[in-house]
């Protein structure tokens, strides 16, 4: 299926010049943000799995999350946009290919053609069916979270993605989806593209001890110092098997623990029950996701670049909706942005950040651990490139392996730009500002192409590559930059 979202093969030629603030005119702005699309993938993959239709309100619409339903579409899941409400109409057994979009109204008409899914994968897919093609893009949600789920629901499946997805690390994926009972041909890359092959008996089926009792949960145990996904991945779709799994995490740190916190919420907020047994081990029991009604929060790491402009032009951008509470990484900005001397505060439902119009060109620089949070990063990295004083960002290793190599791609482009910075063994350390305008490379990366805005606001010239990337996570990027900076409302 053609996307409406850009992948790199439509990159625009022509840079995209990064507008300069002009002192005179302060940033005062209101902006409200898409969901977020961690919670949004969540969201769909579980509503598809669940026992009846359900509605997203808020509900991401991205590259990656259309991935995400055009993976989950050939699996039988249909998905019927109003508004801003997305209507999710659950897979039956076995994939529905070919879907007839209006096959979701009429469903929703007659509750009988939204039968629930089997949490049995016996089920599922009749053996010898033809493998189902999925394009992950460069969605580690999806490229992760889709290849477990394949396997439970015993669908044989080919996944491939953008070129760089092709170097993003997948070896922990895939031997857990071995680990359940499928096999994986990925020849011996341990990355994509791959197939999933079900075992013929219904892949993942763990064994009942003795034939007696309830079954014995599946036992998955990997790596996941690389990506928190890997881990998330295996818990999403550990209820459909028949006596839900046990994942358990070898090796050094796990990065972006909140993430985990994440599925593990939303599992609970379906009815599945979890168990964090606190040793870095973690219990899905089976079930059938309960379906619900749910309104996904904004995306606090995409409201990062704006907050930033804020900070770095001692201006005032508030974020209406923030949640009181939430697993989202991108609540730390609510204590990263004053270690950089801005004011955070809130009014209402909105989160108000204010800078220091004095100190904005002379912001400290920081030195900060962002394990819990390495998506923000590079927007960290972006302030900090404009501080007066040295920055340190670390605990986050595992950026080599996300949608560029970050910490290579952010040293790279900071000093074409005039800075100074080096890559630490787990981050990076910038040691002087940037100070020249010039093209600042994105390498496909939305990330970096939102940095790249951030630092434009105050060093004329910035001519930043690819701005279309941002469609990864928020499409209209370049309109709502403008908005804030004409004083435009959320
Ligand atoms: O599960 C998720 O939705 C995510 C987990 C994190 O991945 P890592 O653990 O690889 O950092 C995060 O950086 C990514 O943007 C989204
Ligand atoms: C790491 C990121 O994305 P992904 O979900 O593709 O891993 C990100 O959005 O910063």
């Amino acid at each position: 299926m053609t996307s409406a979202f850009p992948s790199p093969a439509d990159a625009p030629e022509e840079h995209w010049p990064a507008p300069v603030h002009e002192p005179s005119v302060p940033i005062d702005a209101r902006v409200r943000v898409p969901g977020s699309k961690s919670l949004t993938n969540r969201y769909l993959l579980l509503a598809a799995i669940a026992d009846g239709p359900s509605e997203l309100t808020g509900a991401l619409e991205s590259r990656d999350s259309r991935l995400m339903m055009d993976a989950l579409e050939p699996l039988g899941a249909s998905f019927v946009h109003d508004g801003d409400r997305l209507r999710v109409l659950p897979l039956q057994r076995g994939p529905r290919v070919d879907a007839d979009p209006m096959d979701a109204v009429r469903a929703d008409a007659d509750p009988v053609d939204a039968a629930p899914v089997s949490a049995d994968p016996a089920d599922a897919a009749p053996a010898g069916a033809a493998p189902v093609d999925i394009d992950t893009g460069l969605a580690g949600t999806v490229m992760r979270f889709v290849p477990p789920l394949v396997a439970a629901l015993g669908v044989p499946a080919r996944f491939d993605g953008d070129p760089h997805a092709r170097r993003r690390p997948m070896g922990p994926v895939i031997e857990a989806v071995r680990q359940l009972g499928a096999e994986v041909d990925d020849e011996g890359r341990g990355a994509l593209p791959f197939a999933v092959r079900p075992a013929a008996s219904g892949s993942g089926r763990p064994q009942t001890p003795g034939g007696e009792g309830s079954p014995a949960p599946a036992v998955v145990e990997i790596d996941a110092s690389g990506s928190s996904q890997f881990l998330s991945a295996v818990l999403l779709s550990g209820c459909l098997l028949p006596g839900g799994v046990r994942v358990r995490h070898r090796g050094e740190s796990v990065p972006s623990l909140p993430h985990v916190r994440m599925t593990l919420e939303v599992l609970a907020e379906y009815g599945i029950r979890t168990e964090d047994h606190g040793d870095g081990s973690w219990t899905v029991l089976p079930g059938v996701p309960r379906a619900h009604d749910v309104v996904v929060e904004p995306d606090l790491s995409n409201a990062g670049p704006f907050v930033a402009a804020a900070v770095v032009t001692g201006g005032s951008v508030a974020i209406p909706d923030w949640p009181e509470s939430t697993t989202q990484g991108g609540d730390h900005w609510r204590e990263i942005l004053p270690r950089f001397g801005a004011e955070v505060r809130r009014d209402g439902a909105d989160l108000v950040v204010t800078g220091d119009p004095e100190a904005a060109s002379a912001l400290p620089g920081i030195d900060i651990d962002l394990s819990e949070a390495g998506e923000l990063a590079p927007t960290v990295a972006a302030i900090a490139a404009l501080a007066s004083g040295p920055s340190r960002l670390t605990g986050i290793a595992h950026l080599r392996g996300h949608e560029t190599d970050r910490l290579k791609a952010l040293v790279t482009e900071i000093e074409r730009l005039g800075g100074a910075a080096r890559e630490l063994p787990d981050g990076l350390e910038i040691t002087r500002a940037v100070g020249t305008g010039g093209v600042f490379r994105t390498y496909d990366d939305h990330r970096m192409a939102t940095a790249a805005a951030v630092i434009g606001l105050r060093v004329p010239g910035v001519e930043v590559e690819n701005i279309a990337t941002t469609a990864k996570t928020l499409p209209d990027f370049p309109e709502m930059w403008t908005r804030m900076l004409t004083g435009g409302g959320a």
